[in-house]
């Protein structure tokens, strides 16, 4: 078997697109859905996300504004940034990107932010909702992957879903929302001992460890869903996911690349809540 490959961009295309005609009629009503990054430092990487994002606002529609601040930024002063952003009818959507410098609360940082206004989905009221099944903003990472697998036409509902990975902004939430759609769901991570024991196991096989190529053949049952969150830079520069791509398109029945897979879904999601979030705040 040869896995068809799930190409995630050009799913977060057309959902683009979607949305764009959602927010061209909403500006006819008056109403601009506006995002504001939030960026503290100088790491390339949070840069190239950055710019991914402001391309996807700018794709369907969505004002968007980059707050550019130094490393030596205070917590105070970044408190102080997200008050004022609080505050400001025309921002739907505040993002801080993560990580923050080592001296700044992420926890104090993402707290801050006014819960309708969170289209990162961390805040714990959102994270409590989302727990409790209510319809809040969800995650932007988990709810793609959830949109990507519906898109292989597999039912969800029933079936085993191993996740590895336990991290607040993937593991915990996917695993969450699997659940909710009815999967059986088992939670692996960096202790599990014998991994492949569950790993083969699985219909639906999400990986987010953020280990470049930690997960082969072995570890997967054939025409298995695989599902790669992981985002890797190894030295040659090259991005490459924490799944051997072409050892598992070998025996899995849908997998996703890296690029080009769950990254451009995170950021159509992202695009997706700060709409909704204009919406709600806006009462259209
Ligand atoms: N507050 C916050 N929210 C985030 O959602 C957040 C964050 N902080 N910090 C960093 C991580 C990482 N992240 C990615 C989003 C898109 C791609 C993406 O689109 N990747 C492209 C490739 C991009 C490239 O080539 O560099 C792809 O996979 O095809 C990757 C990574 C969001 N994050
Ligand atoms: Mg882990």
């Amino acid at each position: 078997m040869t896995a068809t490959i799930l190409q995630g961009k050009e799913v977060a295309k057309s959902i683009r697109e979607e949305l764009a005609v959602e927010v061209a009629e909403l500006k006819k009503q008056g109403l601009v859905p506006g995002l504001t990054v939030v960026l503290v430092g100088d790491d390339p990487a949070s840069h190239s996300y950055v710019r991914g994002k402001s391309k996807g606002c700018e794709e369907v529609g969505i004002r968007s504004e980059l707050i550019l601040k130094e490393a030596s930024t205070t917590e105070e002063e970044l408190l102080g940034i997200i008050r004022d952003l609080n505050e400001n009818p025309n921002v739907h959507g505040i993002l801080v990107q993560l990580p923050l410098p080592a001296h700044i609360s992420e926890k104090a940082v993402i707290a801050a932010i006014h819960p309708e206004k969170d289209v990162d989905g961390f805040h714990p009221i959102n994270v409590g909702n989302m727990v409790l099944g209510n319809e809040t903003l969800l995650p932007c990472t988990p709810h793609g992957v959830i949109e990507l697998i519906k898109r292989t036409g597999t039912e969800i509902s029933g079936k085993h879903a191993v996740v590895i990975g336990r991290s607040n902004i993937v593991g915990k939430p996917v695993s969450l929302l699997l659940q909710q759609e009815n999967a059986t769901v088992t939670m692996c991570h960096s202790r599990t001992q014998n991994l492949e024991e569950f790993t083969t196991k699985a219909d639906i096989l999400v990986v987010a460890t953020g280990r470049a190529h930690m997960i082969g053949k072995e570890h997967v049952k054939p025409g298995a869903v695989v599902i790669d969150v992981g985002v890797n830079r190894i030295d040659s520069g090259k991005l490459v996911g924490d799944v051997k791509f072409d050892e598992v398109q070998e025996i899995a029945s849908f997998l996703t690349p890296v690029p080009g897979g769950v990254g451009p879904m995170t950021i159509t999601m992202l695009l997706k809540n700060t709409v909704v979030a204009a919406r709600k705040q806006a009462q259209l």
